[in-house]
């Protein structure tokens, strides 16, 4: 039996994570989980699954859960710190850390502290602050298990090979909810339009994040602190199909590549199985012959600019991602909001870059000063 802890248990992830544990009862037990504002999904896990601890956002949460469940032993916490009781909880095995944001950084390092292995989704923490996490990581000796399909799937095109044998990663990309329209039709769209995701159902950040190729960006330097590769080893490929996951190219220039209908629970599950599989009932098995045809497509660095941030901050590094990160982070929400355009996040993003000088090798406490000031100054683009 592997005991989990699961952070964001009410969002996409946290979710799909439930239905995987469901699917195997006998192997999986989720002990302890964290929602942030879903007080009722919590409710309804802690009847289904009895954990030990639960986390919720804020005090009074914690409080009126508390009351209801009085007599069960379950222990209610709250807020920050009460994600990081989570992430370290003792009878763990496992974190699944399915939070979203830099939000995640600091109980993934806690986690790694207290020796947990780590099924990783929130990619922000690797962004944000790679050469952190992958340091302690390293130190601790715990696994950093990829969650996003594309991170998995070259984790897994990787099983049985030496990673000095890699030539280069080829990172899928559905090209988002407007793949199909220029910069000029960007003009006016909507958080409707941009939420409409042609393969995958998301959570709400993720999916504008996909329609700004911001979640590439995000996933190649996810892939750069993952797999120890320069950027120049790792390209985008716009494949609209999301059936080839991501692909490896070795030197002798054979290319391994992960296959799939878009289904999230196959990498989470993968991450709680490894190095072994389980049985995954799934809503579709892939059939290619009936799919017939797969697309391949350049990427254009001039139509979906925040790749090109991306590729720019990881390169110079430092303090720059956690810049990206935090601009962005602001920036999808006011568009959420309907307070900013969607063509207004790349602006901001940019402006916030181009306002920064970067610092090498930033501590934890420089991480969360520049994170800080990053949202600050996006706030001033708002008045
Ligand atoms: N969804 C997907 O298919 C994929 C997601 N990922 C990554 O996985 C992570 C999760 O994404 P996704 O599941 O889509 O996100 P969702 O928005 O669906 O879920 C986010 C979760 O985090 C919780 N949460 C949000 N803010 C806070 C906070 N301040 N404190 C505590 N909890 C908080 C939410 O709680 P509540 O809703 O209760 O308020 C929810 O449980 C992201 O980093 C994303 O990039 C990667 C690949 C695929
Ligand atoms: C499912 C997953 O891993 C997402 O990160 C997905 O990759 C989004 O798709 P695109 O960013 O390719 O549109
Ligand atoms: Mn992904």
């Amino acid at each position: 039996m592997k005991y989990i802890s699961l952070l964001g248990a009410s969002g996409s992830i946290g979710q799909q994570t439930a239905d995987v544990v469901r699917q195997h009862p006998d192997q999986f037990k989720i002990v302890a989980f964290s929602v942030g504002k879903n007080v009722e999904l919590a409710r309804k896990y802690i009847s289904e699954f009895r954990p030990s601890l639960v986390c919720v956002q804020t005090k009074e949460d914690s409080q009126t859960l508390q009351s209801e469940f009085v007599g069960t032993g379950i222990y209610f916490t709250y807020g920050d710190e009460g994600l990081i009781e989570t992430a370290v909880f003792d009878k763990a095995d496992i974190l699944v850390n399915a939070v979203i944001g830099s939000v995640g950084l600091f109980p993934t390092l806690q986690a790694i502290k207290a020796k947990k292995d780590i099924a990783l989704a929130n990619k922000e923490t690797l962004v944000t602050a790679g050469h952190l996490v992958i340091e302690e990581a390293r130190k601790a000796s715990v696994k950093l298990l990829p969650v996003d399909s594309e991170h998995s799937a070259i984790f897994q095109a990787l099983q049985g090979e030496k990673e000095k044998n890699m030539e280069r990663l080829i990172i899928t990309a559905s090209g988002g909810s407007f793949r199909d329209r220029t910069r000029a039709e960007l003009v006016g769209v909507t958080v409707d339009q941009a939420l409409n995701h042609p393969n995958w159902s998301m959570g709400a950040k993720i999916t504008i994040d996909s329609a700004s190729m911001m979640n590439k960006g995000l996933e190649v330097i996810e892939a750069h602190w993952l797999f120890n590769l320069p950027y120049e080893k790792i390209d985008v490929l716009l494949h609209k199909e999301s059936i080839i996951h991501s692909m490896v190219e070795f030197h002798d220039s054979s290319v391994i590549a992960q296959l799939g209908t878009p289904d999230m629970r196959v990498p989470i599950q993968y991450a709680l199985t490894y190095p072994d599989r389980l049985p995954l009932s799934t809503s579709h098995r892939l059939n290619l012959a009936e799919i017939g045809k797969l697309h391949f497509a350049e990427m254009d660095f001039k139509r979906f600019p925040c790749l090109q941030f991306a590729y720019e901050a990881g390169k110079i590094g430092g303090t720059m991602p956690t810049v990206l990160n935090a601009a962005n982070e602001v920036a999808v929400a006011e568009f959420l909001k309907g307070k900013i355009t969607f063509l207004e996040i790349e602006t901001y993003i940019e402006q916030a870059l181009n306002r920064h000088t970067p610092i090498d090798n930033p501590d934890l406490t420089t991480i969360q000063e520049v994170d800080i000031s990053t949202r600050k100054f996006i706030q001033t683009l708002l008045k």
